[in-house]
């Protein structure tokens, strides 16, 4: 397998005058599960349809699976799952699956045979009939069977109930655990992400704002708190301030380094996923104005 799965430099995509996606520069091991997270129009979408070839970049390189992707390329080592789990709802599961193995040269029925057998999900069953976690799971089942290097789905649980989301993403789980294909998945909801992902992309105004291994990324940040009057004599030592946020008296900084513990009138301590992705997208926030937080310092 090749070492890195997505590779991109200064990828922009622009609709007339707005940049849907800009500047985006990312470098993906293979074998992440990769959490793409970001508000609404921050350009998520964007990024997918590019990397799938459902668009075309304006500006920027990109290489997946360690190939260029150009007009003329096949992605048939790419699989991608839409937010509606796209299938004809007419065919039946069977249909589906020997649509798939028309049209995919890869294509390993039994492994969509027997997941769906796991699943309880008849091969008889009209999709439209299907509930809609159903429905994803054979959407999945579907992508699976071309065995893919990379999948990539776009908010795969977002219309789901709390059941189907979890086994949805226990399917992926499992998925990854059987080959060691890279998963990109986007979605507002950090927690979600957070037991199946170990790499992050954070997306905002179509710019990325932090992307990384998970736990290099918590091991590289603390949120130093102390009192709001000292804010600005913050023992941040030669670490970056990111973002700054006040509540009452005290104030809270996060901050990418580790902080000296000079000053016992602050504490400095670890964030956890959501804190980390919610200051980034603040700070982000304040930059283009469209925030109530308080100002960047760094
Ligand atoms: N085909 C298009 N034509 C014009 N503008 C577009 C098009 N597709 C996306 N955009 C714009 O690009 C920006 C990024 O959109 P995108 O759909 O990539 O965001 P997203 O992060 O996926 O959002 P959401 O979470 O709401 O799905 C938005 O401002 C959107 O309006």
């Amino acid at each position: 397998m090749t070492e890195t799965a997505i590779a991109a430099t200064r990828l922009g995509k622009r609709y007339g005058q707005k940049w849907a996606l800009r500047d985006c520069t990312l470098r993906v091991p293979a074998g992440r599960v990769v959490g793409l997270v970001g508000p609404n129009g921050a350009g998520k979408s964007t990024l997918m349809n590019l990397l799938v070839g459902l668009d075309r970049p304006t500006t920027g390189e990109l290489d997946l699976l360690g190939e260029r992707v150009g007009p003329n390329r096949a992605l048939d080592r790419v699989a991608y799952i839409d937010q509606e789990h796209t299938l004809y709802r007419n065919f039946r599961v069977h249909e589906v699956l020997k649509a798939g193995r028309l049209l995919n040269p890869r294509w390993h029925e039994q492994d969509a045979v027997d997941r769906l057998h796991e699943l309880n999900i008849p091969l008889t069953s009209k999709v439209g009939r299907l509930s809609g976690g159903q429905r994803a799971q054979v959407a999945v089942a579907a992508a699976l069977a071309r065995r893919p290097d990379l999948l990539i789905l776009d908010e795969p649980v977002a219309s789901l109930d709390p059941v189907a989301r979890r086994d949805l993403m226990a399917t992926l789980m499992a998925a990854k655990a059987d080959r060691d294909c890279t998963i990109v998945l986007s979605s507002h909801v950090v927690s979600e992400l957070e037991r199946l992902c170990d790499h992050l992309v954070v997306l905002d105004h179509g710019e990325v704002r932090l992307a990384g291994d998970i736990d290099d990324l918590l091991d590289g940040h603390r949120l130093l708190t102390g009192p709001a009057a000292t804010a600005d004599r913050a023992p941040v030592g030669t670490c970056r301030v990111v973002h700054q946020e006040r509540a009452g008296d005290q104030v809270s900084l996060l901050v990418r380094g580790a902080p000296p513990a000079a000053d016992p009138a602050w504490h400095a301590r670890r964030v956890n996923l959501e804190e980390l992705v919610m200051h980034y997208l603040a700070s982000a926030a304040d930059t283009t104005g469209g925030g109530k937080h308080p100002a960047v310092l760094g």
